[in-house]
């Protein structure tokens, strides 16, 4: 049974979608299949939290659709859209990070049981590893991430990250639990330790969350900001962000005092950091990761570690969350930050991710361009 549908806003003027996307309507394939005058929209996962005031925009214009808990599990909601048991409803909703993914990955076949209307797909989350979105869009749906609103939080912590590659913070931290390594630390430290002013920060991937790092690490901290990405960005917002832009990546790990991984991952399991990749860095180079654990061939890292090539790392992601790499684990504590998936949660970044998902869906819904896509260069347009 799906939870009741939040209640209209009294008051409001149901608006049935543009005549666009309204199109999308299908009559009902089953005699119980719900009919709707206004977009239906699938919200999985949480309730709105942090933005009643979007959300009474949102639901006077869509009717909302809830699942229920058992529905959500991967079977049932297989079983329900295959009986079209929620209609031809227009849009996939995901507010809540964390919430919403009992059915598992959105792959092929998950996605092929989509009813032909649905035409956005907003979710929380800046990675979308867990979505087909190249199938998405050969479907005609765009998917929408929400990124911008991940990117202040992440850049922060990949700063204190940085920043603790440079200076030892988990030596430093530790060793204070004892007189005798505190000064020990004390002494040595200050002969391995670094300031950030003229580094090279080496940035794999350089959207929102890349720009956010950059816009720290050059004004604040006096950094040199290169960058490597699939598609060079426009050259004013390099000149804005003193970044300079490298079209290999080998070039850019030559190059780099501290490597910060910053890209989605499309969930294809291929890494990019790896023994080959690694053997291009500069020796006593650093390495943060804030993107996807499975971006990183993670022995290959400790390989590196242990060899010395790599002075340090800080890792907020694992290629198998919630356990970390054994190996990784044993390092940890000297040159070896690991932290659990944190760079991206706070407060403002949830609440941030709600609003945006809403604001894409009623940008798609009402006929206008989506905020955030990430997929449209698979779109097939109808
Ligand atoms: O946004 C994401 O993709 C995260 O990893 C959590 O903030």
């Amino acid at each position: 049974m799906a939870e009741p549908a939040n209640t209209p806003i009294p008051g409001s003027t149901p608006r049935s979608g543009s005549p666009t996307h309204s199109q999308g309507f299908r009559s009902p394939s089953t005699p119980s299949t719900p009919t709707r005058k206004k977009p239906g929209v699938l919200h999985i996962g949480d309730p709105i939290k942090y933005h009643p005031d979007t959300y009474a925009l949102f639901s006077a214009r869509c009717d909302i659709i809830r699942p229920s808990t058992a529905e959500r599990q991967r079977d049932e909601f297989k079983r329900a859209l295959a009986e079209n048991r929620w209609g031809d409803f227009q849009a996939v909703f995901r507010p809540a990070w964390g919430t919403g993914g009992e059915m598992g990955g959105w792959d092929e076949e998950l996605i092929a049981l989509l009813p032909d209307s649905v035409r956005v797909f907003a979710s929380a989350g800046a990675g979308f590893d867990w979505v087909d979105v190249r199938r998405l869009g050969e479907r005609g749906i765009i998917y929408c991430n929400s990124s911008p609103a991940a990117a202040d939080a992440v850049a922060d912590f990949a700063l204190a990250m940085i920043i603790s590659t440079f200076r030892h913070l988990p030596w430093c931290a530790a060793a204070s639990a004892d007189p005798t390594t505190f000064q020990d630390c004390h002494a040595r430290a200050t002969l391995l330790s670094h300031t950030l002013r003229g580094q090279v920060l080496g940035l794999i991937g350089f959207g929102h969350i890349g720009q956010a790092i950059a816009a720290r690490a050059r004004p604040g901290f006096g950094m040199a900001v290169h960058y490597h990405d699939l598609v060079r960005k426009d050259p004013a917002l390099e000149a804005r962000l003193s970044a300079t832009f490298h079209p290999s990546l080998a070039d850019l790990l030559r190059l780099a005092d501290c490597l910060v991984l910053c890209t989605p991952s499309t969930g294809d399991g291929r890494p990019v950091i790896t023994a080959s990749t690694l053997q291009r860095c500069k020796p006593g180079a650093r390495f943060v990761n804030v993107a996807r654990g499975g971006l990183v061939d993670e022995e290959a890292l400790a390989d590196a570690l242990e060899s010395g090539h790599l002075s340090s790392v800080a890792l907020d992601v694992h290629a198998s969350e919630p356990n970390v790499n054994p190996r990784l684990a044993a390092l940890r504590g000297d040159r070896v930050l690991l932290t659990c998936h944190n760079a991206g949660g706070t407060v403002e970044t949830h609440a941030g991710f709600e609003d945006l998902s809403m604001r894409n869906i009623m940008a798609v819904l009402g006929g206008g361009e989506p905020i955030t896509p990430v997929n449209l260069e698979f779109l097939r347009r109808s």
